[in-house]
């Protein structure tokens, strides 16, 4: 385990540019995460590459069209485009595609306006633009959304592999987390990416059943507005919180870095805001898997997280607080403001008090002593470093002396540093909050 100097976790989308630089891309990597749109013909190649050394997300497809064209078309506007022949799509879309349907490829880097005849389908192109391989293609249709079949053969395959975390895309309901954990079972923490109207109508129940939510910025912003896009971000943001669930901002977080190798100001102020209202990680998609600058690009959001989170002072004391436990993560936050603790170590086997403590925003790393199972999951939450639990402590004393041992060992605290010690509930060892010295 290595702590990283930075609160907040950075997700990398693995894909053909990383292939040469993985061991630098997986030193600033919290995750991975593998896009099985793109990558299902690679995945075993790239789990081999990245050697069990970084948790794994595996991103399942979901009901969405899609280009097939493994090449790029360049096109101008008013330009016509041929289905079929210049751009290869999947067969549902001539089913429902419509004569003036508006179509919008990828997140809107093309539109095409359909003319429809008995014989062929083309799109005019309403403005000049790129469209790349295997984008997204959006008709204005309701799709059948959530779990498909195909995502189900696709996870029966890629759950050999042993993934960390699996993504839904297109969520509506509880029910479509359930189908997955019923392949799955609770092992394989289960994120919800939240892209539709219908996952934000029932996002506490999506949230309760799911282990982490994602905002889907690409799919999201075309189907809310682009208007809406930054009150719904706040919102998803305020449901993690509520229901204890890390929250993943996803997509053109650094999109200018894919062929340069300076951030726009735009993205940077994105980044700060996103930061402050609260998500836990940060997601890289095309700017990792397809873009000219992966590694620059790491470095640079490594860098901006860094600065940023040293310029926020104020840490999230609750308004109200209702129960014993709230209590004690309340005071342990407020008495990290006080001692200038380095450090916070909970005991916290189920992983459910040190997400809690972690939605508080503490400046410090928080070192959770956790069972197995969840020792590579906490690794998506703002703050959160973990170490497996081999035996049950006895006792506050044991924690208590357990807990100064791995601060030095790993290099968190050293000689007259305070750390912060606390437990989650737990009727075997009782609450505790000790402020304890390094001597
Ligand atoms: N492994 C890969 N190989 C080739 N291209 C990739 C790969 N991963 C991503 N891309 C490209 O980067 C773009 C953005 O990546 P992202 O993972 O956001 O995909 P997406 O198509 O928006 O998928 P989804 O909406 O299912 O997450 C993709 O549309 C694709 O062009
Ligand atoms: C990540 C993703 O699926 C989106 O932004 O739509």
């Amino acid at each position: 385990m290595e702590v990283k100097k930075r609160n907040t976790k950075i997700i990398t989308t693995i894909g053909p540019s990383c292939e040469n630089v993985i061991d630098e891309v997986l030193r600033y990597s919290d995750v991975v995460r593998i896009n099985l749109a793109h990558s299902f013909q690679s995945v075993e190649k790239y789990v081999n590459m990245i050697e069990g050394k970084v948790p794994i997300l595996m991103d399942l497809p979901g009901s969405k069209l899609r280009i097939k064209n493994t090449n790029e078309i360049n096109v101008k506007k008013g330009e016509i485009v041929k289905f079929g022949k210049d751009l290869k799509v999947d067969d549902e879309f001539y089913r429902l595609v419509e004569n003036e349907d508006i179509v919008t490829i990828g997140d809107g880097d093309v539109k095409l306006k359909i003319r429809k005849t008995d014989n062929n389908i083309i799109g005019i192109a309403l403005n000049s633009g790129i469209i790349y391989p295997r984008r997204g293609l959006s008709i204005p249709k309701e799709l059948p959304y959530g779990v498909t079949e195909e995502d189900i053969k696709i996870l029966e395959k890629v759950s050999k592999l042993e993934p960390d975390f699996i993504g839904i895309s297109f969520v509506t309901s509880k029910e479509d987390i359930r189908k997955i954990r019923d392949i799955l079972g609770s092992k394989v923490w289960i994120v919800s990416k939240i892209e539709r109207k219908e996952s934000l109508n029932n996002l506490k129940e999506i949230g309760r059943e799911s282990d982490a939510l994602m905002i889907a910025r690409g799919d999201l912003g075309l189907e809310v507005g682009l208007p809406n896009l930054p009150f719904v971000q706040k919102y998803i943001i305020k449901v993690g919180d509520s229901i204890g669930k890390p929250v993943i901002l996803a997509t053109q977080v650094l999109e200018s870095m894919i062929s340069s190798p300076i951030p726009e100001r735009a993205e940077v102020t994105d980044i700060s805001n996103s930061i402050h209202y609260g998500v836990d990680a940060i997601l890289l998609s095309d700017e990792t898997a397809i873009g000219n600058f992966p590694l620059q690009v790491l470095k640079m959001l490594d860098m901006l997280i860094k600065g940023i989170e040293s310029q926020y002072t104020s840490m999230k004391l609750p308004n109200k607080i209702s129960n014993v436990m709230d209590s004690i993560y309340f005071s342990t936050i407020t008495a990290l403001k006080l001692s200038k603790a380095r450090l916070i170590v909970i005991y916290s086997p189920s992983g459910k008090g040190a997400i809690r403590l972690s939605k508080l925003k503490p400046k410090v790393p928080i070192l959770a002593l956790v069972d197995k199972e969840l020792e590579r999951k906490l690794s998506l939450c703002y703050g959160i470093y973990t170490v497996k639990i081999d035996k049950k402590f006895e006792n506050t004393d044991d924690i208590i002396k357990n807990s100064r041992m791995l601060a030095i060992d790993l290099g968190l605290a050293k000689k007259n540093d305070y750390i912060i010690i606390t437990t989650e509930d737990s009727s075997s060892i009782g609450n505790l909050l000790k402020i304890e010295k390094i001597i």
